[in-house]
């Protein structure tokens, strides 16, 4: 295209040439990074391509490096969830199936801030529908909203349930609170545990559990968050959140 301001501004002109360079060279780096992916898979031969501890830990890496440059955590946070994102998404056929209620727009939003937009996304009218399409997806992700008050469908997470290998990986949003998400991510997949919060169902505990911040109850099941995983019973572990990563 013709740009009649070019002699006009030769700074403007300048900074562009500045700007195309810089984004030449993260096209490339993008490229490389899409091609590693690949290489990742081969390397997994058979195992989940989703490793959102992997992801969560890369990122909170990522925002303290960035730190010193001024680049804000949640920049960082957005653009890596679009670059891993499209690594699965080439890798293999990871889908996502949500229920939030509330507004859909804003439901969309937490999702893509998290995903990205490169995996597809399936919606369903509640938690244990987007929970049951999951689990019958091999590559499946639940996205539903935090147990607590109504939201019951953790249950089925807990010893004699109907999912006892699906558990809790990811909060969204993933950065920004110290507190309890607003949604999270369940999958059949192996958890890491490190120094975050452990999620345990626990039957009958009328006293509670020491150390655990009690989160949700239903019937005589109660959901806590632990942070020792010594205090744990492993077969209680219903999920994993990673530490926050604050704004
Ligand atoms: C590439 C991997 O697979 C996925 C993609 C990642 C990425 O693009 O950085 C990170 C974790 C996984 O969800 C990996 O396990 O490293």
């Amino acid at each position: 295209m013709s740009n009649h301001s070019k002699s006009a501004n030769p700074d403007l002109e300048r900074v562009r040439r500045e700007i195309d360079r810089v984004d030449r060279a993260m096209l490339d780096l993008i490229a490389e990074r899409l091609a590693l992916s690949s290489d990742v898979r081969k390397a997994k031969a058979g195992a989940k391509l989703w490793r959102p501890s992997r992801e969560d830990s890369h990122v909170s890496d990522l925002v303290e490096m960035a730190q010193n440059t001024g680049t804000p955590p949640a920049l960082v946070s957005r653009i890596w969830a679009e670059l891993m994102s499209a690594s699965i998404s080439v890798q293999g056929s990871t889908r996502l199936h949500f229920a939030l209620e509330g507004d859909t727009r804003a439901n969309l939003s937490l999702i893509r801030d998290r995903f990205g937009g490169s995996l597809p996304v399936l919606s369903y009218p509640t938690s244990s529908a987007a929970l049951a399409a999951a689990y019958a997806d091999a590559e499946g992700i639940a996205v539903v909203p935090a147990p607590g008050g109504m939201n019951n469908w953790w249950t089925s997470l807990a010893p004699g349930g109907a999912m006892p290998d699906f558990k809790i990986v990811a909060s969204l949003p993933r950065i920004g609170t110290d507190g309890w998400p607003q949604a999270v991510a369940v999958a059949a997949i192996d958890l890491d545990l490190a120094e975050g919060r452990i999620l345990c169902a626990v039957r009958g505990q009328k006293g509670g559990m020491a150390d655990g911040l009690l989160r949700a109850e239903s019937g005589d099941l109660r959901l806590y968050e632990m942070s020792d995983v010594e205090a744990v019973e492993s077969d209680s572990i219903i999920g994993y959140l990673p530490p926050p990563v604050f704004l």
